[in-house]
C-alpha cells in the first residue's frame, strides 16, 4: 500500500439512545490510488463510518487523520460524498450550474471562459454525455451519479465515499461505473471507499472491509474474502455474504477437477480455467 492518505485511529462513536458505541475502536488506514469496498449487515454502522468522515458525527475517542492532519484542520471539500439518492446533493439547475459552483468554491478566480471547459471535461471523464446545459431533473438515475462522480473531480476532492450509491442502477450501468470509479483512482489516484451490499462491487475493488456491530470484522482482498486458501469454499458465507456468480462458477470447478481456480473478472476465469488438465 502506498502511504497511507485518510487514517481512522481507534476511533469510537456514541450515538443517543444507542446502549453501546456504534462504531467501536475502530482503526483503518486508506491510501492513494486505492478502492476499498466497505461491507457489513444492517446496522453495522457503515453510514455512521462514512458521516464521521465527513466530520458530521462526532468522534468520542481516537483521531482521524488526512495527510497526517487532523481531520478537523484539513482544507474543506477534501472528502467528498455521493449521497443515494444523488438528487438530494443538487442545488444547480443545470450539469453546467452544479459543477460550476462546485468548481468555483474550490477555485474562485476560474472565469466564465475558463469554466466551461473544465465542466465539460469534468463531465466527460466519468462518461456523462448528456449536453451541460441540460436540467439536472431531466437526468435518468444512472446519469445522476455520473454527474456526482463529476462533482468530485470539480471539487478536486482526494477521497471520495459512496454510500450504496450504485444500488439503484440497472446492471450494465453499475459496470459501467464500477469502471469508472477505478478509472478515476488510476488518473486521479482519487481514495474511494465504495459502502455496498454488492458482492460485484467487491469484485473490483483492492481491499474490502467488514464492519460487524460497529467492528472491523475484516480487511482482506477481495481474493481471500472470496476464496479459501485451496479455493474449495468462499469464506464470505462464513460471514453471511452471498458469493457472486463468478465465484461461484469457480468453487463449483474447483470442487469438479480438484484446481484451485480464484478469478476475480471473467477474464481471469477463462484465462485460469484453460490451464485446468482435461481429465
Ligand atoms: N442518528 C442516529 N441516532 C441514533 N442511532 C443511530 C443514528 N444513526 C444510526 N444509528 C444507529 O447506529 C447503528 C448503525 O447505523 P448505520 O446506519 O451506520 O448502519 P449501516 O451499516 O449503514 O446500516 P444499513 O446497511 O442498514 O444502511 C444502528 O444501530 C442505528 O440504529
Amino acid at each position: 500500500m502506498n502511504a497511507p492518505r485518510l487514517v481512522v485511529d481507534d476511533i469510537s462513536v456514541l450515538r443517543v439512545n444507542t446502549p453501546r458505541p456504534v462504531l467501536n475502536q475502530i482503526s483503518l488506514a486508506f491510501a492513494s490510488h486505492e478502492l476499498v469496498s466497505i461491507c457489513g449487515h444492517n446496522g453495522a454502522g457503515k453510514t455512521t463510518l462514512a458521516r464521521t468522515l465527513l466530520g458530521l458525527c462526532p468522534v468520542a475517542k481516537g483521531e482521524i487523520t488526512l495527510n497526517g492532519h487532523p481531520l478537523h484542520n484539513a482544507p474543506r471539500g477534501q472528502i467528498q460524498m455521493v449521497f443515494q439518492p444523488p438528487s438530494a446533493q443538487l442545488i444547480g439547475q443545470t450539469i453546467f450550474e452544479e459543477l460550476a459552483v462546485t468548481a468555483l468554491q474550490r477555485n474562485p478566480s476560474l472565469t466564465r471562459t475558463q469554466l466551461e471547459p473544465f465542466v465539460q471535461d469534468c463531465a466527460l471523464r466519468v462518461g456523462l454525455r448528456a449536453p451541460i446545459h441540460a436540467d439536472v431533473h431531466a437526468l435518468s438515475g444512472g446519469e445522476l451519479q455520473r454527474l456526482c462522480l463529476a462533482q468530485a473531480l470539480a471539487s478536486q476532492a482526494s477521497v471520495l465515499v459512496l454510500d450504496e450509491a450504485l444500488s439503484s442502477l440497472d446492471p450494465a450501468t453499475r459496470t459501467s461505473l464500477r469502471r469508472e470509479l477505478r478509472d478515476l483512482t488510476v488518473s486521479h489516484g482519487m481514495t474511494i471507499l465504495m459502502i455496498t451490499h454488492d458482492m460485484e462491487d467487491v469484485l473490483v475493488a483492492d481491499r474490502v472491509v467488514v464492519l460487524d456491530l460497529g467492528e472491523v470484522r475484516l480487511d482482506a482482498s477481495p481474493r481471500d474474502f472470496f476464496y479459501d486458501e485451496a479455493g474449495q469454499a468462499s469464506p464470505c458465507s462464513v460471514l453471511g455474504f452471498h458469493p457472486p456468480y463468478l465465484v461461484e462458477a469457480a468453487i463449483t470447478a474447483n470442487q469438479k477437477w480438484g484446481a484451485a481456480l480464484k478469478p476475480l473478472t471473467e477474464e481471469q476465469y477463462v484465462e485460469e480455467l484453460s490451464h485446468v488438465p482435461v481429465p
